[in-house]
């Protein structure tokens, strides 16, 4: 699990951790797995240090203090650094020493062009302290960096991301390796901005990471948790403890809705599925899945909505299925007819525009920034609420944290791929599980099957793999068990 908190919390863990240490010795912290990152990533392209020349970009704050004491450290390992000054006044004592250290200082080139040999380059222009986007010049030397193919160390954070939001709306560096301090911040982990750090290294600066009750806080999924947590069936496993998923999904306009989300729910591993919808999906699902079964009885959770359209009795639909008590996977035009309060045993899965729609907001309110509009859902509708899009997240009114699913790639971001998410959804409530851990495991399950398979796969074929992807699961949590 990658944990990820905001700027102020960040701060306020620093202001905590400096009352016992000191105020430099977190920065000479910082700088010296800085300088040990750097070096790594120098012989892995260079097979040494010596003899190579690293150009550190600093930024007046203390990200550009890390880069300068890092420079410094590495200065006095044979490395020839040279820092450039890209915004306001580098950091006084950070600078001080690396020109003892032997390294040089020069100015940003007006046309934005490094001059000189270049083995690596160290971004330390902005961190949390930095609004996203960058000055034009900042942003010249940002792209000229990028078209030259240098390697690049960010420090902390990519210069001219969001570290709170993951945003990205103006210029930004990209790196090959994040190296951050103390804890992950929410750019790491949420789309574009994470697309832009490469590989991240955590460095320990001794800040107490303990509370994770407020709402500035993230999880991050990673594969090994989905595998340590999925509800794989013991040999005592009933159907029932499997789970028994009712789906009422797709309509005869669209009929491929109610078959996708039967394909997710089977292959999930449902104990058994009632598929409760319209005639023309119902006619397709039994030529392709004879283990359905199509009259109304027991289930332990409901799928409403997927490829419903325009349908009449929607809002009598899901009061039915509020009335049962169960939990309920409610998507796509089924989200047009939710009362003013849902259990939080319910779950939301929209995507961008639906939430907007849900908020009554613009579409791009949401996109500017995911966490606060997920957030905002949970806190309307009383439902857990897992937003779909190039990042997964999850809130609920039963914690303050948010849940970042484990990231899949590109192309599922398909029509379809949401109706099998459904599916598979409403199997994990059925099993009996909290309705935010069923949204960031059934995200997670679908984003991973699709890592180990090249694709793009069409959303059904990407479900018949769900399987393959649960055996292999299974085996890797027997392992992580025998070595805890
Ligand atoms: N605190 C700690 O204990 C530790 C912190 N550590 C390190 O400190 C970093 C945070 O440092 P920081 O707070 O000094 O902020 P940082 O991002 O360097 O710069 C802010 C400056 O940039 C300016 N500015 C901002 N945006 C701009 C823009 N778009 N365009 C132009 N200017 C812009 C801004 O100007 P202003 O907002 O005042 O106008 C201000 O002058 C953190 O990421 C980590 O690396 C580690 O050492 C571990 C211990
Ligand atoms: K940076």
């Amino acid at each position: 699990m990658i944990t990820a908190a905001t700027a102020d919390t960040v701060r306020e863990l620093e202001r905590r951790t400096m009352l016992d240490v000191g105020d430099e010795v977190l920065m000479q912290r910082a700088a010296a797995g800085l300088a040990a990152a750097v070096a790594a990533e120098l012989r892995r392209c260079a097979g040494r240090l010596h003899g190579t020349a690293v150009t550190v970009l600093v930024g007046p704050g203390d990200n550009g203090g890390d880069a300068l004491f890092a420079g410094a450290r590495l200065a006095a390992r044979g490395v020839a650094v040279r820092a450039v000054a890209c915004l306001g006044r580098p950091h006084a004592a950070g600078l001080a020493a690396l020109l003892a250290a032997g390294g040089r200082l020069e100015d940003l080139p007006d046309d934005g062009r490094l001059r000189g040999p270049v083995t690596l380059v160290v971004d330390g222009v902005l961190g949390i302290g930095g609004r996203p986007g960058l000055p034009e010049a900042v942003a010249r030397l940002a792209a000229a960096v990028d078209d030259a193919g240098w390697p690049v160390v960010a420090v902390d954070l990519p210069s001219g991301i969001d570290a709170d939001t993951g945003a990205a709306p103006g210029a930004a560096f990209r790196a090959d390796r994040t190296v951050t301090f103390g804890v992950h911040k929410p750019g790491h982990l949420l789309e574009p901005a994470r697309g832009r750090c490469g590989a991240v290294d955590l460095v320990d600066i001794g800040l107490q990471v303990t509370s994770d009750e407020d709402g500035g806080w993230l999880h991050g999924l990673e594969e090994d948790d989905l595998a340590r947590a999925w509800p794989y069936p013991g040999p005592a496993s009933d159907k029932y403890a499997r789970g028994v998923v009712g789906l009422d999904a797709g309509s005869d306009e669209y009929p491929g809705a109610g078959v996708l989300a039967t394909y997710g729910a089977v292959h999930a591993g449902a104990g058994m599925v009632r598929f409760l919808g319209a005639d023309r999906p119902a006619d397709l699902v039994r030529g392709l899945l004879p283990n359905v079964v199509f009259s109304p009885g027991r289930v332990q959770a409901h799928l409403l909505g997927s490829g419903w359209g325009d349908r009449p009795d929607g809002a009598d639909a899901v009061a039915a299925a509020l009335d049962t008590g169960l939990p309920a996977v409610v998507d796509a035009d089924g989200l047009r007819f939710l009362p003013d309060h849902l259990p939080a045993g319910w779950l939301l899965t929209p995507h961008a525009g639906e939430l907007a729609r849900l908020l009554d907001r613009d579409r791009g309110w949401v996109t500017a920034d995911p966490l606060r509009a997920v957030r905002e859902a949970a806190a309307r509708t009383g439902a857990t609420v897992l937003l779909k899009g190039a990042s997964q997240l999850v809130a609920t009114p039963e914690h303050g944290w948010v849940g970042v699913a484990v990231p899949g790639p590109a192309w599922t971001a398909q029509a379809g791929s949401g109706d099998v998410l459904g599916g598979i959804c409403a199997t994990l409530l059925a099993a009996g599980l909290p309705a935010w851990q069923a949204a960031l495991l059934g995200a997670s399950v679908q984003a991973v099957t699709a890592r180990h398979h090249p694709g793009p796969l069409p959303p059904h074929a990407l479900a018949e793999r769900l399987p393959e992807t649960l055996g292999r699961l299974e085996a890797r949590s027997r392992a992580l068990g025998a070595t805890r």
